[in-house]
């Protein structure tokens, strides 16, 4: 039986299916800086990542598509230049020749408006919102969910969600730097201007969604820039409603991972369902010659994460 940690027994059984996995690219053409922690940040190498990836994902020619989760531009990027070097990063996913499932990130918001960017990820649902489904086999639901639908970035600055979003900042975190986690606790440190939550619509969609799944029998993935358990993350990265959310998913059994972006180190974990939880490692943060890009085999039992450089493989066996 294959294994992404290297285990290997007699026999070898194919996966249903393949796909190919990246996350923060955060591309500009700036030089290379830190985080607000410290943390180097690569601009200019974490293109040569997705080009190395997409390189990779041709080469096996047995993936079915690939997941970008999210941030694909840095918010540092030059506003007069974002829309060129968003199309730049979009035009390397194109050379993968499989289709490309994109989410949104709050640097993607950072540099072009939800009405320039969707189009060029290819989410044309037509009301601004960025969550879909998609069926790669009868049996596997991929659900991705738009984590900043109530967010301070990305709709205009009137918008209701906008304010909504603003309403509960000004609630949950008293700083006047709405990007600050200073003296917040726990699992309020989530409650910063970078994160979003999903609205009530995009919660029913999600219900709706499950339910027809589990009718199915499918399986469902779910996948999300913003990270949903804290188990895998840590609490400044998560989105503001991951409990709300995870309340609908754990009303059904149908979801057997969860995967996400955003929270560059990466993280798994198990939540009390026994749903795995895997946030990806970010191509940003790359040294010069590293990388971090992966791809997942499926199978009826689990899913097989086959990383390379910093993206950590990983067996995801299901638990139910
Ligand atoms: N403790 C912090 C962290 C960040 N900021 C400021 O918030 C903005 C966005 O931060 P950034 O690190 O660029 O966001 P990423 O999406 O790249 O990374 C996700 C987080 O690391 C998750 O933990 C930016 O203006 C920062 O300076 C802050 O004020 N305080």
């Amino acid at each position: 039986m294959g294994s992404a940690n290297g285990f290997t027994g007699l026999q070898v059984k194919k996966p249903l299916f393949s796909f190919g996995v990246i996350s923060d690219v955060q591309y500009a053409d700036i030089p290379d800086g830190r985080s607000f922690l410290g943390v180097p940040r690569y601009y200019r190498h974490s293109i040569l990542v997705l080009q190395r990836a997409v390189k990779q994902w041709n080469l096996l020619n047995n993936l079915s598509f690939a997941i970008n989760f999210g941030d694909i531009a840095d918010g540092f990027c030059p506003k007069d230049r974002s829309m060129e070097t968003v199309c730049k990063v979009v035009n390397e996913f194109k050379k993968f020749r499989c289709p490309v499932y994109h989410m949104i990130g709050n640097h993607c918001l950072y540099n072009l408006p939800r009405s320039e960017l969707l189009p060029l990820l290819k989410i044309q649902r037509g009301d601004g919102c960025a969550y879909y489904d998609f069926c790669p086999v009868p049996g596997y639901r991929f659900v991705v969910l738009d984590g900043y639908d109530i967010s301070a970035i990305g709709w205009p600055p009137g918008h209701p969600k906008t304010k909504q979003a603003m309403q509960l900042l000004q609630v949950k975190n008293p700083n006047t730097d709405k990007n600050s986690p200073v003296g917040l606790q726990g699992l309020d440190r989530r409650f910063l201007m970078f994160n979003g939550a999903v609205g009530e619509e995009q919660l029913q969609w999600l219900d709706g969604v499950l339910q027809e799944a589990t009718s199915l029998k499918q399986k469902v993935v779910v996948c999300c820039h913003l990270p949903l358990d804290p188990g895998a993350s840590t609490e400044e990265a998560l989105l503001w409603n991951f409990d709300e959310v995870m309340e609908v998913i754990h009303h059904y059994n149908c979801v057997k991972v969860c995967l996400s972006g955003h929270d560059h180190k990466g993280g798994h974990s198990i939540d009390s369902r026994g749903i795995h939880h895997k946030v990806f490692e970010a191509a940003l943060e790359c040294p010069p010659g590293t990388d971090a890009f992966g791809y997942v085999d499926v199978y009826d039992d689990r899913l097989l994460l086959f990383g390379t450089g910093r993206l950590e493989s990983c067996d995801l066996y299901f638990t139910h």
